[in-house]
């Protein structure tokens, strides 16, 4: 699936949080979002997401401008394609590890629901196994950054949108993380990441520079 960002601008509050992007992101590509801090990454990777509306600009997906879409059509765009990892993990951590894969409880709440292979797998998949009955707040940074590219294996989503998933990881689980992402482009993801880290830049194909600017307030016209 194409993201494409057209002239996007992003004002919060009478801020400029995001001034006037263009990128494309496509299928089998990582592009990097880069730039200074403030710049306004997150804010863009939220917007090719659909999660912030711009305040001017369009967002297209495969071509189509998302601009007038309600609540109901973005839901069904999260649910069917997209997948986050965010600074946070966006992880549950009082639930277990199966769970914040599937996502899905059973019908009395007490077992994990949904596809038990395909979850298994993609623990598998991201060095998880034999995790899946701990409390996901027993894993490491690293861990929990792998579980939530395990729940994007899971979800089988084509597009992956990360943010700073190698920020205050060691080496070896940095690395970890950006094979599975360059694994997970491999397999036809349109992946974009916010990230600061030279060595995941160096490794995506595409970097997109945010250029930095100044957060004078807007001028009311
Ligand atoms: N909800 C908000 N309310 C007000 N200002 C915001 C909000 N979200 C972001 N901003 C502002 O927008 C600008 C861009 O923020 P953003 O988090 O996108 O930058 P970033 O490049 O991802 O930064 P970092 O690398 O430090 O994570 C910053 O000046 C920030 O303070």
């Amino acid at each position: 699936m194409i993201l494409e960002a057209v002239d996007i601008q992003l004002d919060i509050d009478g801020r400029t949080a995001l001034r006037s992007q263009s990128v494309v992101c496509r299928p089998s590509v990582m592009t990097a979002l880069v730039g200074p801090s403030g710049s306004g990454k997150t804010t863009l990777l939220n917007c090719l997401g659909l999660m912030q509306k711009p305040t001017s600009g369009q967002v297209l997906l495969e071509g189509v401008d998302t601009t007038s879409w309600g609540d109901a059509r973005r839901r069904r765009f999260w649910r069917d394609h997209a997948s986050f990892v965010l600074q946070d993990y966006g992880i549950m951590l009082e639930e277990s590890v199966a769970f914040n894969v599937t996502m899905v409880s059973s019908l009395w709440g007490r077992r994990v629901g949904g596809d038990v292979q395909r979850m298994r797998r993609a623990l598998a998949m991201t060095g998880l196994q034999a995790r899946e009955d701990e409390l996901a707040a027993h894993l490491s940074g690293g861990e929990r950054q792998r579980l939530g590219i395990a729940r994007s294996i899971y979800r089988d989503a084509t597009v992956l949108l990360v943010d700073e998933p190698t920020a205050s990881l060691d080496i070896a689980n940095r690395d970890r993380v950006i094979e599975l992402l360059q694994e997970r482009a491999r397999q036809g993801c349109t992946l974009v990441v916010a990230s600061h880290d030279p060595v995941l830049i160096e490794a995506c194909d595409v970097q997109h520079l945010v250029a930095a600017h100044d957060v004078a307030p807007v001028m009311a016209s």
